[in-house]
């Protein structure tokens, strides 16, 4: 008796032991990956269209292999809910690249660095001391002179018919906002800025197959780990200097906080007591800084300008949504010659015309990557710790499960009186993420494509060179560090003056 009990319950043991493990080992669903690449050989140029394709067909939350790293990936907003909202704390952290080894002094910045306490300070000290609406704010006077430098250069161009590269013109608004804002200055004879950012945004855009094949680290065969030492030492040659400037002429002067730029308040709150770095004060030394500094630049100037390209594109393909938005400029900011940004918020059509705009044009089609920091289970499915997940919030936009079977067209109208967000509630407009790891400055973000757009729309019409009829403009996608445009916005501007052409 006694044995025939023990085989009885061994036998439960077994079947439970069994079932449990199968259930546990249930990953999601996905292609089969193939030796050494995984299933890297089906991602193409537009990582994000061939994931949404595979998407349909093993459903929003799929397995891929990358190389030797097994990722999931999240196609829809119920699914996003799941891992950045409900299990946001496991999905948290960030898988190790070789750029951050050589790029971020160790990792001492908040985009790569692992989830964990020095990443918590570390993001918990710029949200407060950097990026709050109040060190914002301070710099407000400085944005409406470049957006005023801006706009006159394109007058000018208006009054001989010239024809404007935005993507250009843009890009260096942006680039001379944040070089003033972070280091108070936008040119320097001695160093190019220009040609670092422009270095660092490729390098932070080419796929390193050695972060998903590890072999091939010794071979750098992308070339990429020469480029990301050459651009390590401009960088640092170039911020060494500059900060050595700042605490030489910090010594000489009495600042008014509102003309500190970035090197100036990191060099203020060094070595000080503040109850938002107080677990940092040992840490923010020169490395961090620099480190902070590179973040920053990576955070604010391939994001900013290729948004604000992009709605200027919709806008000029959309005639009537481009005379909607010129109508409600005129009607609110009126005589003024430029917008402000106290005039922003009264602004609601323009809310509508970013917000679609990013829903079908996201810069960051597949967020950034995270990595699971435990096992967990979601939805029946086994996630192992140290899973990628990469969310594609450009699926998400072109779901008319989401949005309706209108939702290929360019419709600001679909928000009007819907609780849509950037902010939540829901998860169908994910641009700045969501969860402990979202973009920390997305207020920002959204301001400076707002003073950019409403600017040229209201002071001047746009027509397309060469005749070329506002349908043929070419509204191609490449995904480099970001999701731009193919082909450089070119157009011509006929300058207004109050509402009125002249
Ligand atoms: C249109 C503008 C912007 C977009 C669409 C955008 C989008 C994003 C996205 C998708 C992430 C990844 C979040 C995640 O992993 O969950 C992110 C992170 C980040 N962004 Fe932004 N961003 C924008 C502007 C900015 C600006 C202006 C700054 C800096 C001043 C900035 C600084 C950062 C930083 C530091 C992180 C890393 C956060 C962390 O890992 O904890 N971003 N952003």
């Amino acid at each position: 008796m006694f044995i025939f009990m023990l085989l009885v319950a061994t036998g439960i043991l077994l079947w439970w032991c069994y079932s449990t493990h199968t259930h546990l080992k249930k990953l999601p669903p996905g292609p089969f990956p193939l030796p050494i690449i995984g299933n890297l050989h089906l991602l193409g140029n537009l990582p994000h269209r061939a994931l949404h394709k595979l998407s349909r067909k093993y459903g929003s939350i799929m397995s891929i292999r990358l190389g030797s790293i097994n990722a999931v990936i999240v196609s829809s907003p119920d699914a996003a809910k799941l891992f950045l909202g409900t299990h946001d704390a496991i999905f948290a952290s960030r898988p190790e690249v070789q750029l951050s080894k050589y790029l971020y002094h160790g990792n001492k910045g908040i985009l790569l660095s692992e989830y964990g306490e020095y990443w918590r300070n570390i993001r918990k000290f710029c949200v407060t001391e950097l990026l709050s609406p109040v060190k914002i704010n301070g710099f407000a006077g400085m944005r409406k002179e470049e957006i005023g430098w801006m706009v006159e250069e394109i007058r000018v161009a208006s009054m001989t018919h010239q024809v404007v590269d935005l993507n250009k013109m843009v890009g260096s608004l942006i680039e001379g906002m944040t070089c003033r804002m972070l280091f108070g200055k936008k040119n320097d004879e001695r160093f190019v800025f220009r040609r670092i950012i422009d270095e660092f945004a490729v390098v932070l855009g080419t796929v390193n197959l050695a972060d998903f094949v590890p072999m091939l680290q010794h071979f750098d065969l992308q070339g990429l780990t020469r480029r990301f030492k050459s651009l390590v030492k401009d960088i640092d040659e170039m911020l060494d200097t500059l900060i050595t400037e700042h605490e030489e002429y910090s010594l000489t002067r009495i600042q008014r906080s509102d003309q500190m730029n970035f090197i100036d308040i990191l060099l203020s709150v060094k070595n000080k007591y503040s109850v938002t770095h107080e677990n940092l004060s040992k840490t923010i030394d020169r490395s961090t800084m620099k480190a902070i500094l590179v973040d920053m630049v990576a955070g604010i100037i391939d994001t900013s300008k290729t948004s604000i390209e992009w709605v200027l594109s919709a806008l000029i393909k959309h005639p009537r949504v481009m005379n909607k938005l010129q109508k409600e400029l005129a009607s609110i900011v009126g005589d003024k010659q430029m917008v402000e940004e106290t005039d922003l918020a009264k602004l609601s059509y323009l809310h509508m015309v970013v917000k679609e705009t990013f829903r079908l044009y996201p810069v960051a089609p597949l967020l950034m990557p995270r990595e699971s920091t435990e096992d967990i289970v979601i939805n029946g499915y086994y996630i192992p710790k140290k899973t990628q997940v990469l969310v594609n919030v450009w699926a998400f936009g072109h779901d008319p499960q989401v949005w309706t079977e209108n939702c290929a067209e360019f419709l600001p109208e679909r928000f009007l009186h819907k609780e849509i967000d950037f902010r939540g509630p829901g998860f169908e407009l994910l641009n700045f993420s969501a969860g402990r790891r979202g973009c920390p400055a997305m207020n920002f973000g959204l301001l400076n494509v707002y003073l950019a757009v409403s600017n040229l729309v209201h002071c001047f019409d746009w027509v397309l060179p060469d005749g070329t009829s506002h349908i043929d403009l070419d509204m191609n996608e490449k995904f480099v560090s970001t999701m731009a445009k193919v082909k450089p916005l070119l157009a011509i501007p006929t300058y207004h003056m109050g509402g009125s052409t002249v």
